[in-house]
């Protein structure tokens, strides 16, 4: 059974993109995060001066709800963001796909970040289940639940600038995209959806040709690429420049921001300028392109991500898809 759901920007950035997934019928909204691979959503075993705010997951008032007794999780994503608790299993729905026997990780601890962030109530991981956390035995993800009933063993990613966009499960609806869909391996090594980008140009400039190791993840907000990459496209900027105090790139408001091509294969993916303007932060600007420095790979996230129709192909060799829109 083949769902669609609506993923809504939480706020004016784009800093993430919330869901609604139904757990036994209690309904919450979680961030789809295809850089990890657990579910786990805010209940009533969090203080409750954590559940402030929040929509509560409540186990005991679900009918299907089976407790996994001795398991626990614990997770740490890129940001330094985290939470942990207990586990059970409960049937989790999401657009029109249902999946009986989902894991569903219940908090008993988040980190800050979670607690302030009141539009999210969870998240529901699409990387590989290698990487999910519970203990001592770990768990499926949904999309790997959820594959044996989908038409074809596929999700898409069709975020969108400043509006809402919507993941499909099951189908790839070509009204969500234009011209040819490029296909490029993907490893799964270390749980991601990881593949090898073929390079980059600055706004009118040059394609210079490059291997850049990076993730497709819906759950981290800004792009995170080489030093190279950072730097020669900030040099297209007037008044761009690193701001330590800020933690990155910064310019002024009023600068005129180059596309970013970042190459897959022999495609050519373009992030308009203006994606790249991601907040004000202090009197400039905070840059939507950041150097990937301390992190190991590059992170092609949200702001790539929302340029693109994407296809996660959890086909028995992995791939991932891009086409334009
Ligand atoms: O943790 C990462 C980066 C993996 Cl390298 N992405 N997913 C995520 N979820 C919440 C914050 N970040």
């Amino acid at each position: 059974n083949d769902g669609s759901v609506t993923a809504t920007p939480v706020d004016a950035y784009d800093s993430e993109y919330l869901c609604p997934v139904s757990i036994d019928g209690q309904i919450l909204a979680l961030e789809f995060d295809s850089g990890s691979s657990d579910l786990w959503v805010f209940s009533t075993s969090l203080p409750l001066s954590q559940q402030k705010g929040h929509v509560i997951f409540d186990p005991s008032k679900s009918k299907n709800w089976k407790a996994l007794s001795g398991y626990t999780w614990n997770i740490t994503y890129g940001d330094k963001s985290g939470a942990s608790g207990t586990v059970g299993t409960d049937v989790v729905t999401v657009g029109g796909t249902s999946v009986s026997g989902q894991a569903v990780e219940i908090a008993t601890q988040v980190s800050s970040q979670f607690v302030s962030d009141t539009a999210n109530n969870g998240l529901l991981g699409l990387a590989f289940s290698s990487i999910n956390t519970v203990k001592p035995q770990k768990q499926k993800t949904f999309f790997d639940l959820a594959k044996p009933s989908l038409s074809s063993p596929v999700f898409t990613a069709d975020l969108k600038h400043h509006a809402p966009g919507t993941y499909d499960f099951g189908t790839i609806n070509s009204a969500k995209y234009t011209g040819a869909i490029t296909y490029t391996n993907v490893v799964t090594s270390k749980g991601f959806w990881e593949f090898t980008g073929s390079g980059y140009a600055v706004g009118n400039g040059s394609f210079v040709s490059s291997s850049i190791d990076a993730i497709a993840d819906t759950g981290t907000t800004l792009i995170y690429l080489p030093d190279a990459v950072v730097t020669a496209y900030y040099q297209q900027v007037s008044g761009a420049s690193y701001d330590s105090s800020q933690g990155g790139y910064t310019f002024p408001c009023s600068a005129t921001l180059p596309n970013l091509t970042l190459g897959i294969g022999s495609y050519r993916a373009v992030v308009p300028g203006q994606y790249i303007n991601y907040s004000p932060r202090g009197s400039k600007c905070f840059g939507g392109v950041q150097s990937n420095t301390g992190i190991g790979f590059s992170i092609y996230g949200d702001v790539f991500l929302k340029s693109q129709f994407v296809i996660f192909d959890g086909s028995s060799t992995p791939r991932l898809g891009f086409a334009s829109k």
